[in-house]
């Protein structure tokens, strides 16, 4: 069998669009729209960043796990979809994150 992927979250959270609020958290997410989406994706990350410090691998996994969904709720709510996500990531592989801020700060200057 295929291992989950997040194209598979991604999709599952584009199908809910056609749920009802009831039935579906993702859907109740969609409907209230970005502010409230972005306000849990902060809350989500804050524990993250909890766990992180603590060094708690299981709630390191459990809140990652938030984050990403979340993150992918945000992404639908800003009609951006995952692979252009990748494709950024894709064109920062071609240089080091160091040498990509010594670029930024050579404009700015
Ligand atoms: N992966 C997730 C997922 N991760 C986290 N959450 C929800 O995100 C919320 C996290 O917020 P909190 O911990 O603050 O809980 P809360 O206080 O109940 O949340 P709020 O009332 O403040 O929004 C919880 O309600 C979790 O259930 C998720 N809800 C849905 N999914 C996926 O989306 C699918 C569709 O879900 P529905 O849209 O509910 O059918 C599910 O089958 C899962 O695959």
């Amino acid at each position: 069998m295929k291992p989950f992927s997040l194209d598979d979250l991604a999709a599952i959270i584009s199908a809910r669009g056609n749920a009802t609020s009831a039935a579906s958290y993702t859907k109740s997410l969609l409907d209230a729209g970005p502010a409230r989406a972005a306000k849990k994706f902060g809350e989500e990350a804050v524990e993250l960043v909890i766990a992180a410090i603590e060094g708690e691998k299981q709630a390191i996994v459990s809140e990652s796990a938030d984050v990403l969904y979340h993150l992918l709720v945000l992404l639908r709510l800003g009609d951006v979809s995952l692979s252009e996500v990748l494709d950024e990531l894709e064109l920062r592989t071609s240089q080091s994150g160091h040498q990509e801020k010594a670029s930024r700060q050579s404009v700015s200057r």
